[in-house]
């Protein structure tokens, strides 16, 4: 008889001393098949990550830095589960450039690692086909450096491909006269609206509205601990999913 105990996954985190890093350090470290090698935050020597031999990175950092991170990982061969937002599909072909000299390396990015959000997405994309209107109304914290949301902006596309595949055209309305941004940002021709306010960490509703009825699709992340068994999941599962995963979802599928 053989004893099956697994060496545990090693795990650095960048931005560490962040709000979601400083959870993600908590959860890595209370998970006993985890092993929190490496935290990293601005400032800090990134080779942190390599010297102590981390397997898979975690980033919470911000969009203005999460690209060098990433090719810095891919390079070095370690797996990485991305959270940070700022992705675009110009960001997200660079990143299959890197990953076509790396084959084996692994590198998870998802808009939202709230399994609700997940659903939530899910749930908003099925419905896209049934009704006249769609908006987006995300409500976030103040210190939030993007507006909108990568939730939002990954919501928009979903429903926006949903409509396109069932023949949809363009939503009614009759605006003529607006103050600039009354009507919110429009993302593939969904309109996103943005609410920053203290007290709040982050929230989105999905407005659906046809003949006679609406339908809202609302999720809450009341707490950051929402996100971490998402991110565990992701930390868990990347080395046996080389090459580029864009959101949760295939993941929940395994
Ligand atoms: N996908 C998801 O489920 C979620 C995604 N997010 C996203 O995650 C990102 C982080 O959010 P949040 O934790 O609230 O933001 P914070 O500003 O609290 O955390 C970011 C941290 O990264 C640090 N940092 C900056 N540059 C570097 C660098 N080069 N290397 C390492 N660390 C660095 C910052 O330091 P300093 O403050 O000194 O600049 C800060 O401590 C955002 O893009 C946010 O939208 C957030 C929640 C959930
Ligand atoms: O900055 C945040 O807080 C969040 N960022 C992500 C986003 O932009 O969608 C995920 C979640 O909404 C929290």
């Amino acid at each position: 008889m053989t004893d099956d105990v697994r060496e545990p996954i090693r795990v650095g985190v960048l931005g560490a001393r962040g709000r979601v890093g400083t959870e993600v350090c908590r959860a890595v470290d209370a998970a006993e098949d985890l092993e929190l090698v490496a935290m990293v935050d601005q400032g800090d020597w990134l080779f942190n990550v390599s010297d102590a031999g981390a397997q898979v990175v975690v980033d919470f950092t911000t969009p203005d830095v999460v690209m060098d991170n990433l090719h810095w990982c891919v390079d070095q061969g370690i797996h990485a589960v991305v959270g940070t937002t700022g992705f675009t599909p110009q960001r997200f072909d660079r990143v299959r450039s890197w990953l076509a000299h790396k084959p084996e390396v692994g590198v998870l990015v998802a808009p939202n690692f709230g399994i609700g959000a997940v659903l939530m997405m899910q749930f908003a994309a099925r419905a896209a086909r049934y009704f006249d209107s769609v908006e987006i109304i995300e409500q976030h914290h103040p210190r939030k450096l993007d507006a909108p949301s990568g939730t939002a902006i990954h919501t928009a596309k979903l429903v926006a491909e949903a409509r396109a595949a069932a023949g949809l055209g363009a939503m009614p309305d009759a605006t003529k006269d607006e103050v600039p941004g009354a009507r919110g940002a429009e993302i593939d021709g969904v309109r996103v609206h943005s609410v920053r306010s203290a007290g709040l960490v982050a929230h989105q509703e999905v407005l659906f509205g046809t003949t006679g009825e609406t339908l809202t699709i609302r999720h809450d992340s009341l707490d950051r601990a929402s996100f971490m068994p998402g991110v565990l999941l992701g930390v868990r599962s990347i080395a046996s999913r080389p090459g580029l995963t864009i959101g949760l979802d295939a993941l929940l599928e395994d």
